[in-house]
């Protein structure tokens, strides 16, 4: 059993990034405690309410089968659950039936963040030990992740952890890829949802630095990657990628839903009033993400697409894929300048 559990430790701190973290510790806790089911919650904050996103979830079948459960937004969460988010308690419910759920809070920085959920026949008390000290590990250890993937400044995901995460989405879409070639139709169906990535840069910066001081430009970058935060959903992965520069990743979707979501946030951009600066605009590039191309490709693709923006009078939207089938940018084979790591 100890040397069990010394393996468990070691596995959950093996793990660099929230998403093995979380599917560490649930695989973790249904090792050692005998459960029917176990999920991972999130306080997504937005717009100071609360917005719960079950991250991961498992539920088993009978001995030998489970099922994962995908990342998924809780419209009517249970009340408990509620409660246990706000009072940083544990909270346990036993029906009639003997079955036990019980919600344990996960704090950052003194703060509840989240709940790990687990129902079970009957939890002894060796196995609250075990529960709670599994909870502890994976809140220090999801600190520590936590500094490593964000901004300072601004709280988003940071550069350097870009290559991992889109490599992980493309991989994803290869996947999917290979499962509806068997399934033909559906994949006729699917053809035009894809992920997308924005490139998007603030207009004329320089000139807020220059005037105001770098200290209310971090202001004006801190106000932005909040509006991004709320506007955008918690499964798009917004990134600060430089100074005034960020890139999002976005859920497959097509071309008209982000054509529409991405010119709404402009509009809403514009009609924004930033610290010091009354009028603030963007310049954003496009690009599809296709399951075959490398990170890279996906980058200078949108890269291009915001150098025409900025080249075209900047506040404007600009798809790769467009600018090409119109013939005003070069072909793919011509080398852009973006500096990668
Ligand atoms: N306040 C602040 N400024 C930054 C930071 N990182 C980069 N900058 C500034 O961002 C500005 C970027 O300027 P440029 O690349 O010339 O572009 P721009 O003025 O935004 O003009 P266009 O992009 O051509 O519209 C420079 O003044 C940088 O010093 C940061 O972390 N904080």
């Amino acid at each position: 059993m100890q040397e069990s559990l010394l393996n468990s430790v070691i596995k959950i701190t093996k793990n660099r990034d929230i998403d093995s973290l979380e599917y560490s510790l649930i695989s973790t806790i249904k090792e050692f405690v005998d459960c029917s089911e176990i999920a991972v919650y999130k306080d997504l904050d937005v717009q100071e309410e609360l917005t719960i996103e079950r991250s991961l979830s498992l539920q088993t079948l009978n001995d030998k089968e489970f099922i994962w459960g995908p990342r998924q937004i809780i419209d009517d969460p249970e009340p408990e659950l509620v409660s246990c988010l706000r009072s940083a308690c544990i909270i346990t419910v036993k029906s009639n039936d003997g079955v036990e759920k019980r919600w344990l809070p996960i704090s950052f920085q003194d703060k509840p963040i989240g709940a790990i959920s687990i129902v079970c026949n009957e939890l002894k008390s060796a196995d609250q030990v075990l529960l709670n000290a599994f909870c502890r590990i994976f809140e220090n250890y999801l600190f520590i992740l936590h500094e490593n993937e964000r901004d300072k400044l601004t709280g988003l995901l940071n550069r350097q952890t870009f290559d991992k995460k889109i490599k992980q989405l493309i991989e994803k879409q290869v996947l999917k890829q290979h499962k509806l070639t068997k399934v033909d139709c559906h994949r006729k169906l699917k053809q035009s949802s894809t992920s997308w990535l924005a490139m998007i840069d603030i207009d004329h910066f320089k000139s807020i630095n220059d005037k105001f001081g770098h200290v209310c430009g971090d202001e004006v970058l801190l106000v932005l990657a909040q509006r991004m935060r709320h506007f955008f959903r918690s499964t798009d992965l917004i990134f600060r990628f430089g100074g005034e520069e960020f890139v999002i990743v976005f859920e497959p979707t097509n071309f008209e839903s982000i054509n529409e979501k991405m010119s709404q946030f402009l509009e809403m951009i514009r009609a924004t009033h930033f610290p010091f600066v009354a009028k603030m605009t963007l310049s954003i590039g496009m690009s599809r993400i296709s399951p075959y191309d490398f990170p890279i490709t996906v980058l200078e693709n949108a890269d291009k697409a915001l150098y025409y923006a900025k080249e075209n009078g900047r506040d404007k939207l600009c798809f790769y894929e467009e600018l090409i089938a119109d013939n005003l940018i070069d072909s793919p084979d011509k080398g852009s300048d973006i500096d990668l790591f």
